[in-house]
């Protein structure tokens, strides 16, 4: 897990740029992007994808597959060690001043000031802000209002985050970096934070996140990355990511029935009386057994049929991954 100190970035103060607005571009591009700590440690090894304007895209990973290392160069806080990355059309490292004041950063860990209070610390970061959101208005949005006169060192870690979220909001970013936003927060937390990103992309707002929370992923994302070993693995929509894992069948084996008498054309595993089938033709193979059901004069107790879901999926990829 990498942490940087919040201040490299956050209090950076520099202003937005005349020009620079989007037409119908990406908002953030990486292409052949590798990422070296060492000369024989490569963290990230070659990794394309493009987030559009107003697009929520999501970064899966395991531990250390790479994701940070990506957002990290994609935030101008790291140079690629080879490939090429645009953020608003700009090299977030090397046109740092045009991309920053556009952009917002919410880091796997702030760092920032812990003897401040919340609304001294969201001032100072407003400070460094063109035209920030009024401080009461962005406390409130990330449900911290009651704890305005709290100093950071006494909040809890989800409100830290809730706080780190607020920083990253202040001034109004064309594009969102959240690295795991969520990690700490409670569920209630998990889910306003789930509905503000929404509605930032609702105002246009492009939106990149990891996180290791592949039901939050599944519901915000309109695109996502799998990593693993500093590559991408899958990618797509939730629903292609999804889809290419087979459905699944459940029920329990009629008493007195032997598994043998099952449609042949189902593979099934059959643990005790429960038997589990895999399908990539739910409609096809569900049909088929309730038919034979049918006509076996059988019931299929506790019959449950349901598509793979995303972390099934991300388990079936990065475990394939882990052992290959
Ligand atoms: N500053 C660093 N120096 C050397 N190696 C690093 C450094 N930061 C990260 N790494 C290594 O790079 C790899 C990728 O780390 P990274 O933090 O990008 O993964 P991640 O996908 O974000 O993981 P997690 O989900 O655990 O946060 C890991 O093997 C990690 O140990």
């Amino acid at each position: 897990m990498t942490s940087v100190i919040r201040s490299r970035d956050g209090t950076h103060c520099s202003r937005r740029p005349a020009g620079g607005t989007l037409g119908a571009m990406e908002a953030i591009e990486a292409e052949g992007l590798k990422r070296r700590y060492a000369q024989e440690f490569e963290a990230v090894r070659g990794v394309s994808f493009s987030v559009r304007e107003g697009e929520i895209f999501a970064l899966l990973g395991t531990n250390g597959a790479g994701k940070t290392s990506t957002v990290e160069v994609l935030e101008g806080l790291a140079r690629p060690s080879a490939g090429r990355v645009r953020v608003l059309g700009f090299d977030p490292f090397t046109e740092r001043a045009r991309v920053r004041p556009r952009t917002g950063v919410m880091l796997q860990e702030g760092g920032f000031p812990s003897e401040l209070t919340v609304t001294e610390t969201a001032r100072m970061w407003a400070g460094c802000a063109d035209a920030p959101r009024p401080v009461p208005e962005v406390l409130e949005t990330v449900g911290l209002a009651h704890r305005a006169d709290v100093r950071v060192l006494q909040l809890s870690g989800g409100e830290r985050r809730r706080l780190d979220l607020a920083l990253a909001l202040i001034g109004r970013p064309e594009v969102l970096f959240l690295d795991e936003p969520t990690t700490g927060m409670d569920p209630e937390g998990r889910r306003e934070t789930a509905a503000l990103v929404r509605t930032l992309r609702a105002e246009g707002t492009t939106v990149l996140l990891t996180t290791h929370y592949l039901d939050e992923a599944e519901q915000l994302a309109d695109r996502l990355a799998i990593m693993h070993a500093g590559e991408i693995v899958a990618s797509g929509t939730p629903e292609q990511v999804v889809a290419a894992q087979p459905s699944r069948i459940r029920f329990r084996l009629p008493a007195g029935l032997r598994p043998e008498r099952l449609p042949l054309s189902v593979p099934a595993a059959v643990h005790g009386r429960t038997v589990s089938v895999r399908t990539h033709t739910l409609q096809e193979a569900l049909t088929e057994l309730l038919l034979w059901a049918r006509a076996e004069g059988v019931e299929l107790e506790g019959l449950h049929a349901r598509t793979a879901s995303l972390e099934e999926a991300f388990l079936e990829i990065a475990g394939a991954e882990v052992l290959r």
